[in-house]
């Protein structure tokens, strides 16, 4: 159990907060099927995307990691091996459901197993449109739970229009379309983040985009790149809020990535009257990235739904603590997918923040948040239940609560922000 800061007076200073999570992922698993060397500079050490690296080991590729820099020696599009281990894909979906993907279009057989929390998380929504392609697949419950065994081969492409905004599921079905003989096109029913598709392109591969349908033809071949991957929003969004909920705050995040389809939590503190202002915005082509400066103000509610939530769908626990600190009654909808991350986040959000004191409850797909409270708590014990965006949003809270707080399970923060307590010290 972990003690946590709180009445913290202000919090000032610059920080750089770890490289993005999605965009690491994918720079070690297209270099793997790439053909020559990617260089990646400023990958997030994080458990998840080490659990990415350690899985593409196990299949013959040559990775080497140096703290945040990682040569990846591709293996080609044909070329990985089959693993002799089980891979282990621990606490990440996003590994799961891209590798899964992957390993649709090659020839051997692989089984994934990962934690507890992997082990609750849905993978019909992969599995199914992968056996439409050919993978031969099962697993707990016909294939949507792991451990899941999979014998991939020659695919067939589809086209595919996908019942849920994801991400993981459009990655999978394009990851596997590279492998298909003809062309692979992926419908989603709102917009999700685009980080596979701008990554294809940078490899050398064609993607084409056509409203909320996404088409690759197979069999191109990946060329090897060099990648800076930018600062991760979703991690930097729990020092923006922090930076607007704590009094006396000025903290300035550097290269923080601003992919539009990422940048939902920006949206949200401008609309709620925070003082935000973005500089030094680069790199429009391939992965924006820019530097944000917040400063502490007052905010008002808003209503959260339709096209924004999958831009600001990991930022969710942390808006609702924002909303606590919003004059009137913010309202979050169409979010039920927060049921089926690491934690049920509908719940764990709302369970946790009322033992410090917040007005909060659950709606059927969001919850409803009454401000402005004051947060107050008497030697308060909170959970992150192994969640670590639960987790890094009870800190923050701690950091406004008045009394003291202890925060069970606060490793599960290193999944994906490892630095997260020492960044928290340099501001305080
Ligand atoms: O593709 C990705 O890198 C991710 C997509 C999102 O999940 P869904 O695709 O399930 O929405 C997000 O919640 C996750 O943290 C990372
Ligand atoms: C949901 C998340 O990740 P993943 O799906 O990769 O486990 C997250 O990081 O909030």
């Amino acid at each position: 159990m972990q003690a946590l800061r709180t009445n913290v007076q202000s919090l000032r200073g610059t920080i750089e907060v770890p490289g993005d999570k999605s965009i690491s992922h994918r720079a070690v698993m297209l270099g793997a099927i790439a053909r020559g060397t990617t260089t990646i500079a400023h990958f997030l050490t994080g458990e998840d995307c080490l659990s990415t690296i350690d899985c593409f080991r196990k299949m013959g590729v040559d990775i080497a990691q140096n703290g945040t820099d990682v040569v990846v020696k591709g293996n080609g599009i044909a070329g990985l091996l089959e693993p002799q281990e089980i891979l282990n894909v621990g606490n990440s979906g996003t590994t799961t459901r891209l590798l899964l993907g992957i390993l649709a279009g090659c020839s051997f057989h692989a089984c994934l197993i990962g934690d507890e929390s992997i082990a609750k998380r849905p993978m019909k929504r992969v599995t199914e449109p992968l056996r439409m392609m050919g993978a031969r697949i099962d697993g707990r419950d016909g294939g949507n739970y792991t451990p899941i065994s999979i014998r991939g081969g020659s695919l067939q492409p589809i086209h595919y229009t996908s019942p849920v905004a994801s991400a993981q599921v459009k990655s999978a079905i394009l990851l596997a379309g590279l492998m298909a003989d003809g062309t692979t096109t992926v419908t989603e029913p709102i917009k999700s983040r685009d980080h596979t598709e701008r990554m294809v392109r940078l490899f050398g591969g064609e993607v084409i985009t056509n409203g909320l349908s996404v088409s690759v033809t197979g069999k191109q071949q990946l060329r090897g790149a060099d990648i800076y991957v930018p600062g991760d929003i979703s991690s930097a969004a729990f020092f923006l809020v922090a930076g607007a909920i704590v009094p006396n705050s000025e903290i300035v995040l550097k290269n923080v990535g601003l992919n539009p389809t990422r940048t939902g939590i920006i949206d949200v503190l401008q609309q709620m009257g925070a003082d935000l202002t973005i500089e030094n915005i680069r790199n429009e082509e391939t992965e924006p990235l820019g530097d944000i400066t917040i400063r502490t103000s007052k905010l008002k509610a808003v209503e959260i739904g339709g096209a924004l939530i999958p831009r600001l769908i990991d930022e969710i626990p942390i808006i609702a603590l924002l909303a606590t600190q919003a004059e009137g009654t913010t309202v979050i909808k169409d979010a039920s997918e927060l049921k089926v991350k690491e934690t049920n986040r509908i719940d764990t959000v709302v369970s946790e923040l009322r033992k410090l004191g917040a007005e909060i409850e659950a709606t059927e797909d969001g919850m409803r948040i009454h401000g402005k409270t004051a947060l107050k708590a008497k030697e308060a014990i909170v959970d992150s239940y192994g969640d670590h965006r639960i987790g890094m949003m009870l800190a923050i809270a701690a950091c406004i609560t008045e009394g003291t707080v202890s925060l069970k399970h606060s490793e599960a923060i290193a999944v994906s922000y490892p630095t997260f307590f020492e960044h928290l010290q340099v501001l305080c």
